[in-house]
């Protein structure tokens, strides 16, 4: 074997196709090699094996040993010392690091993969990747182009041998190293992969969160075939440069797919799947994301994640398209979606099926929606020139009647249970086209808009609906285009109240409906005017298609601190977004629907849908300023014989709302958007009045809430029930979360191990004994509470533990009397205290284990 030719003739002596002799590149080759022949002896030397305690934590959390951090020093070392590296990126850094700032290369490292096989005496590796530096750097950019720009790729494999595999472009060449001599020779000339393979390689121990795709992928391979020679042989050692290099010599297949548990995967894409890529693609292999070729990525930040499918071009295409009816039909619908030019098209809606000879109205002013809405006795003027209306029979959402089309987007993707309810589409179409017809005998209101305050994830939607108040609803709340487009949106909304379905015939509970179709991208919903239905459902939209771009979208309000810290409240329905968002020394961001992604939080909405029960301007200054010409009221009573709004009449319902733009209310972010949150709430009315006032909670505790989302209520007034009702609802909104909740609670617990914000429950409910015998929280104490949280002063206070829920409460807070913050000593009877946190917690305890059966059989 040591016949072939050295490594170092070979970067020195160029001999017909190497062309790589002499040049800096082979330079950079050296200086990698001298690194790993250290780092290989003292591999070899099995040091490791005496001292493995974890010293740290890197930059993805996980646990460093002594051994990785060795071999980052060595690699930087010898890099610095070729003088060659401009920028480089590893794997056991937190931030780039410029190395020499004239040099010629972007490098990339994982300096050690497979780092926790040390401790067993099996196989690791390191991973290289080398880009030409830009000429001119925009430092406030992430520097790396895409993976196909990548000039050289390689990798070390530290098994009983230690080999170098790499490329330059021209072909991937092995070498192995004599450890007599400390040369590597060419061992492996002109490596090519097997087109086709019997190995497949993954870690089959997230079976079950894995989508039905990639088990499908899995049945195939176990499922004997004499043609294909299945079944597969299954081979994971948990070092990917090992598993993948056996790929590369035999044939086959190494996936490291999406789970639940990790919704990107777990791989790194600048270090690990963009070098691995050019060695397979060089070698005549494919390799991909499920969908996408891996080195036409670009990775937005240094430790971004991707799934990853690579190996024999045969294998990875096979796998691509069994593992993804579903997930690849998601992202092509995620690419038309968020594609910028629209189509263009004249508003004649005949693509929707409706007639050209449709009568419309189309972005009215709101001027000329109020004559419609008065004239049209949908509604009436208040003596301050706010319009009010009623919404019919629905003054508030029916979740029991919102259904998900099921369909290739769908099926595998949906936690499909009686809140997802599916619909068949062949029931949509037969609905959608009796809307149509409905429709067409009336003059529509056509209303284009956005969602998402963020351009890059951003949809377009059109909004069709019966009724003008339905369109002026549509024109505060979602987001106002700059101008009229007249363009094709990409989805739509079909509203008419006065639409009402026949169950039997229609394959719907009751007469009115909610139904979301991925593949048409069109909403239907009939039967209701409650506008809640519309926004929500917008919601429902985005909340199944971000999690895939590895956004996590949140039912929750936002704000921005003079400082420009973010706040976000998460909270179910009534527990106190709206309220306690709007924070005249804070800028509202938004106060409902929000989406957190790499630059930070972004509203969906353009406006805000506030409660107005019991609304004063005493205690809700910033609402009760933004309700002026052109909010809208909805099912509010009316002082008698006046025109005069009586916010405390409740008697049509107790969910009397508003709706106003965000320009309504001073100070708004504009655009709203903000970093990521300083500060979490996690908001919770509890009626029992066991919570306390204000906890806070770490990483587990914040998982654990989010999980329970409770809240509790009290039962309906009108049927004189006193006891409180507990009420569980993951994500703090599973009504409109399409996805299983692992995906949401993932994604929420990467991010806050990410940026490491402060999180505090808050009870804005019941203190001092439950419904009955304790009070209602003043909003003046909550407000005091939450202020003094987000200035640090609650930080500052001594804390104690409370019995039971092990909260970690402080002792004191500025403008709330001590009493009431530990809520034993708020409780005059001690023990009734304690009974009744013993049931609460007796609750949790079951909705999390009802949770986690949920999520077994799935
Ligand atoms: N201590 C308190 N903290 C917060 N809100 C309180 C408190 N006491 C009473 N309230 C009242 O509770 C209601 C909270 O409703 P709010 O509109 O803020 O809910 P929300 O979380 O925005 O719900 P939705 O998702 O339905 O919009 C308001 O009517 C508010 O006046
Ligand atoms: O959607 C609605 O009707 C109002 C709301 O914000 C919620 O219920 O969370
Ligand atoms: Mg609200
Ligand atoms: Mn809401």
């Amino acid at each position: 074997m040591n016949s072939g030719q050295t490594l170092s003739r070979f970067l020195r002596e160029s001999t017909g196709q190497n062309t790589l002799a002499g040049t800096p590149l082979a330079s950079v080759l050296e200086a990698f090699s001298g690194a790993a022949v250290r780092l290989s002896s003292q591999v070899s030397q099995g040091r490791q094996l005496l001292s493995t305690a974890a010293t740290s934590y890197n930059a993805s959390g996980e646990a460093q040993q002594a051994l990785d951090l060795r071999a980052n020093q060595l690699f930087i070392s010898a890099l610095k010392e070729s003088g060659l590296c401009r920028t480089l990126a590893s794997e056991e850094s937190q931030e780039l690091l410029t190395l020499n700032k004239d040099a010629p290369y972007l490098i990339a490292i994982d300096p050690l993969d497979g780092s926790t096989n040390a401790e067993s005496n099996l196989p690791m590796g390191s991973i290289f990747s080398v880009y030409q530096a830009p000429a001119k750097e925009d430092i406030s950019k992430m520097p790396f182009p895409a993976g196909k720009e990548q000039i050289a790729a390689g990798y070390f494999l530290y098994g009983p041998a230690t080999m170098l595999v790499f490329t330059a472009g021209h072909g991937v060449h092995g070498f192995t190293l004599d450890r007599t001599t400390q040369e590597f020779h060419l061992s492996h000339p002109g490596l090519k992969i097997p087109h086709a393979g019997s190995f497949y390689s993954i870690n089959e121990g997230y079976y079950s969160l894995f989508c039905q795709g990639t088990k499908r992928f899995i049945h195939y391979c176990q499922y004997p075939d004499y043609e294909t020679g299945r079944p597969f042989s299954s081979r994971y050692s948990g070092a990917l440069v090992a598993d993948l290099h056996r790929i590369l010599l035999d044939g086959g297949i190494f996936l490291y797919p999406a789970s639940s548990k990790y919704p990107q995967g777990k791989l790194r894409l600048l270090y690990e799947c963009q070098p691995l890529a050019l060695i397979i693609e060089q070698a005549g292999g494919r390799a991909t994301n499920g969908t996408m070729r891996i080195l036409d990525l670009q990775a937005a930040n240094q430790h971004q994640r991707t799934p990853l499918l690579t190996g024999s071009a045969s294998l990875v295409t096979l796998a691509g398209k069994i593992i993804h009816p579903a997930l690849k039909a998601n992202l092509d619908i995620n690419n038309h979606f968020f594609m910028k030019n629209l189509q263009a098209n004249t508003l004649n809606l005949s693509y929707l099926g409706f007639p050209g000879s449709q009568s419309y109205h189309y972005q009215l002013p709101v001027e000329e929606l109020r004559q419609h809405i008065v004239a049209g006795g949908e509604g009436r003027l208040s003596n301050h020139g706010v319009l009010a209306v009623s919404t019919g029979k629905f003054t508030g959402r029916s979740p029991k009647d919102r259904y998900i089309v099921q369909d290739r987007h769908t099926q595998d993707t949906v936690w499909w249970n009686d809140i997802n309810i599916p619909f068949s589409p062949t029931a949509f179409n037969f609905l959608y086209n009796k809307m149509l017809h409905y429709l067409q005998t009336r003059t529509v209101f056509v209303r284009d808009a956005f969602a998402s305050a963020e351009e890059d994830n951003r949809i377009s939607l059109r909004i069709i609906s019966e009724k003008a108040y339905q369109d002026l609803f549509a024109h505060n709340l979602f987001i106002r285009p700059a101008a009229d487009t007249e363009n094709q949106p990409e989805w739509t909304v079909l509203a008419a109240p006065g639409f009402k379905a026949d169950p039997a015939l229609d394959q719907t509970r009751q007469a009115n409906f909610s139904i979301i179709n991925f593949s048409r991208r069109i909403i239907l919903i009939g039967g209701s005017g409650y506008t809640g239905e519309i926004k929500k459902a917008v919601f429902s939209v985005l909340n199944f298609l971000l999690p895939q771009r590895g956004i996590l979208p949140m039912h929750c309000a936002a704000n921005l601190g003079k400082e420009g810290d973010t706040a976000i409240f998460f909270g179910l329905s009534g527990t106190g977004k709206t309220t306690l968002s709007a924070d005249p020394v804070r800028r509202l961001i938004g106060d409902d629907e929000h989406g957190w992604s790499r630059k930070g939080i972004f509203n969906f909405e353009g406006g805000c849908y506030a409660k107005t029960a019991g609304l004063s301007r005493q205690n809700e200054p910033q609402i009760w300023q933004a309700i002026r010409p052109g909010a809208l009221l909805e099912n509010v009573g009316f002082h008698p014989d006046s025109d005069q709004v009586d916010f405390n009449d409740t008697s049509i319902t107790e969910n009397t709302r508003v709706s106003y733009p965000l320009s309504y209310v001073k100070d708004a972010a504009d655009p709203s958007t903000g970093p990521a949150p300083r500060n979490i709430f996690f908001l919770t009315a509890d009626a029992f009045g066991v919570l306390p006032p204000v906890a806070r909670l770490n990483m587990e505790q914040a998982l654990y809430y989010f999980s329970l989302g409770y809240t509790a209520k009290v039962a309906g007034t009108e049927f004189g029930i006193n006891e409180p009702q507990a009420t569980f609802s993951h994500c703090f909104g599973q009504a409109f979360m399409p996805l299983h909740p692992s995906i949401y609670a993932g994604l929420l617990g990467d991010l806050i191990s990410e940026h490491q914000p402060n999180i505090w429950l808050i009870n804005t409910g019941w203190t001092g004994g439950s419904y009955g015998t304790g009070q209602r929280i003043s909003l003046s104490y909550t407000r005091a509470i939450v202020h003094a949280a987000l200035s640090g002063e609650l930080e500052q206070a001594g804390t104690g533990l409370l019995e039971i829920f092990k909260l970690e409460i402080p002792k004191s807070c500025p403008g709330v009397p001590a009493e009431i913050l530990d809520p034993a000593t708020a409780w005059t009877d001690k023990e009734a205290y304690r009974q009744a946190a013993i049931q609460l917690a007796e609750k949790f305890r079951r909705q999390l284990s009802s949770i986690l059966q949920k999520t077994d059989n799935d």
